[in-house]
């Protein structure tokens, strides 16, 4: 057999990449064009050829070489847009606004993951509901943790014994919160971060490494915890990150029993000084038993249909307006 009837036995799209082809003592080789192939695709070539050509009458040895003048240029990774949910001082609410929020969020059609990256007291796995879990490794980074209302999560309270972070020292907890946010986070569109309360290393790692495309920032109406908010939003504005908007929670609690409506922490302040401020004013979340219930119990409002998931959702359809118009996050 010649090597032109060894060429014609291969299918004429493969017959076309063969740039030469010789055949010396049963040994046949083989140079093959592999531009614009993938890796998979290459091998995929290569076992064929030798396959059918191995078959040959006369040949004993297929050696393949496969050239190709540019490698494929590889997808550029996607990375989702970031947005943290901060506040200034602790118990005002992060955690359970971030939570409804990405529910909320996926409900309106948006691919969510959360970070929690609380990671002095990480309550996210209890309120998302996945808690016990551990995330796997690939490749040096996490994967993150499913959950059941359709929010793959993060957190520090899946890798580490309750309590057992609160001895870290900054850089440690800055470090910890990098590798939840550097993990496998796939087609992850919006990547909601809860952050510590405060303003510390985690805050400072996070804007160094990952610089949000949006912050939203979490207040109950007390005098103090809107100082501390504003502090909060000093961070991010010099961290250059723009502040999507203030969101006022705890806001009015209704008796359960005679349904009067009173203010515990006063009314009308975040927005107040979101006015005073320029800062958007994103919505209001009333202090409701049923909320803590909820999500103590891992089911957030915000899955369900009851009043109080209103709150959350006016929220979600300002954060996803935000999210439209959202300048492109920087590479991960
Ligand atoms: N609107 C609300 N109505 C009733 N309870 C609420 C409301 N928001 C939050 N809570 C409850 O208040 C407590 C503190 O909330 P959460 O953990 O979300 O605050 P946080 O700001 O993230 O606190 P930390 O920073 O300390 O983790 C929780 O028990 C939570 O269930």
């Amino acid at each position: 057999m010649d090597e032109q009837a060894l060429k014609a036995r291969l299918p004429d799209s493969v017959a076309a990449r063969v740039q030469s082809i010789k055949l010396a003592d049963g040994r046949a080789t083989l140079v093959l064009d592999a531009a614009g192939l993938e890796a998979e695709s290459r091998d995929g070539l290569e076992s064929a050829v030798k396959q059918i050509i191995g078959e040959a009458e006369g040949v004993t040895e297929v050696r393949v070489a496969m050239v190709a003048d540019k490698a494929p240029a590889p997808p550029p990774p996607k990375v989702p847009i970031i947005i943290a949910v901060g506040s200034g001082k602790g118990g005002v609410g992060k955690s359970t606004l971030t939570a409804n929020l990405a529910v909320a969020l996926f409900r309106m059609g948006r691919k969510v993951g959360v970070v929690d990256a609380d990671v002095y007291g990480p309550s996210q796995p209890t309120i998302l509901n996945n808690k016990g879990e551990k995330p796997e490794a690939r490749d040096d980074k996490l994967v993150p943790v499913p959950s059941p209302h359709g929010i793959p999560l993060l957190s520090m309270g899946h890798l580490v014994e309750p309590g057992k972070a609160l001895a870290w020292r900054g850089p440690m907890a800055g470090n910890a919160m990098a590798q939840l946010v550097d993990a496998h986070w796939g087609d992850t569109e919006v990547l909601l971060i809860d952050l510590p309360p405060g303003t510390g290393d985690v805050q400072l790692t996070m804007l160094s490494k990952f610089k949000p495309a949006g912050a939203v920032i979490v207040s109950t109406p007390q005098d103090l915890a809107l100082i501390d908010a504003q502090r909060a939003a000093n961070l991010f504005d010099s961290g250059k990150v723009p502040i999507i908007g203030l969101v006022e929670n705890m806001s009015g609690y209704a008796c359960p029993h005679c349904g009067e409506v009173s203010d515990p922490f006063g009314k009308g302040g975040v927005e107040a000084a979101a006015d005073a401020t320029g800062i958007p004013f994103l919505g209001r979340i009333p202090l409701a038993l049923e909320i803590r219930a909820a999500s103590d119990a891992g089911t957030p409002p915000a899955a369900g249909d009851g009043p109080e998931a209103e709150g959350f959702q006016i929220v979600a359809k300002r954060l996803s307006e935000w999210l439209d118009k959202a300048p492109a996050t920087e590479a991960v």
